[in-house]
């Protein structure tokens, strides 16, 4: 079955929870929390610049999936070595910044595959299009670019496809364009993800967990709406359960 195949989903599998915190005391409270029902987490680079390759091995320990967000954005020898590196630690998927262009996406590939070990699955390499805390606005007044937010994400993915990624990272407000321009085995991964009349808070392009799954997003990332919840684990099982409903 594709990613994109609805049936008989399990939306634990799709959610990737930001465990957007400081430190591994604070990461192990939040999982305690949590209640081991969730299966994927995404580690940023606030927990891992304080906790490094560690706390990665105690999550792998835990039997989590993990997406490294690293966003990295540098010149191809750097992204291609440090990816090389990441490859190594054994996450599950890890992400760059489109916007460094083709060779920087090659070399980061060519350097995974060269990086594998024997019978090591191959992490998903992600590639950043346009975050979703910036808006039509920012794109054109700040950053000084002359597009729409959905042409310039799918400039992005249509880049990243081409250089060898797995998919990409946007708002779900995106996914259906991506889909009909990189295949709808090309993955997408939405942050952006609030529930229905919560605060946006610096996230610009927002949708529900429900929308996001019936726009076509592979994988959700969702931080505060469960990690700030008065009980996230109940939180967490009222949106997979809220998914499932969908499919099943
Ligand atoms: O790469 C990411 O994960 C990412 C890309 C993006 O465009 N927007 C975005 O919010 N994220 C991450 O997704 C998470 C969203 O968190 P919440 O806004 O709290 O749900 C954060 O950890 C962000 O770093």
């Amino acid at each position: 079955m594709t990613l994109t195949e609805k049936k008989s989903i399990d939306y634990r599998d799709r959610i990737i929870v930001a465990l957007d915190v400081k430190s591994k005391t604070e990461a192990l409270e939040l999982l305690a929390r949590l209640e081991n029902q969730v299966k994927f987490v995404k580690v940023g680079m606030e927990l891992f610049y304080a906790e490094g390759y560690p706390l990665i091995e105690l999550l792998k320990k835990r039997n989590l999936r993990i997406f490294l967000d690293l966003k990295m954005h540098d010149i191809p020898n750097t992204v291609g070595r440090t990816t090389a590196q990441l490859t190594r630690l054994g996450v599950d998927m890890f992400n760059l910044h489109v916007a460094g262009g083709s060779k920087m996406m090659e070399e980061a590939r060519n350097q995974m595959e060269r990086a594998l070990i024997a019978r090591q699955e191959r992490p998903l390499l992600i590639g950043v299009t346009q975050l979703t805390s910036t808006d039509e606005r920012i794109l054109r007044e700040e950053i000084g670019i002359a597009k729409s937010v959905k042409e310039i994400v799918l400039h992005y993915a249509k880049l990243a496809k081409k250089s060898g990624l797995d998919g990409v990272v946007s708002s779900a407000l995106e996914v259906k364009s991506v889909k009909e321009a990189c295949g709808p085995s090309f993955l997408t991964v939405t942050p952006g993800i609030r529930l229905a009349g919560e605060s946006a808070h610096d996230q610009k392009r927002i949708t529900t967990p429900k929308q996001a799954i019936n726009l076509g997003s592979d994988y959700l990332v969702i931080g505060r709406s469960i990690t700030k919840a008065e009980n996230p684990a109940k939180t967490f099982e009222t949106i997979v359960n809220s998914l499932n409903k969908l499919s099943n």
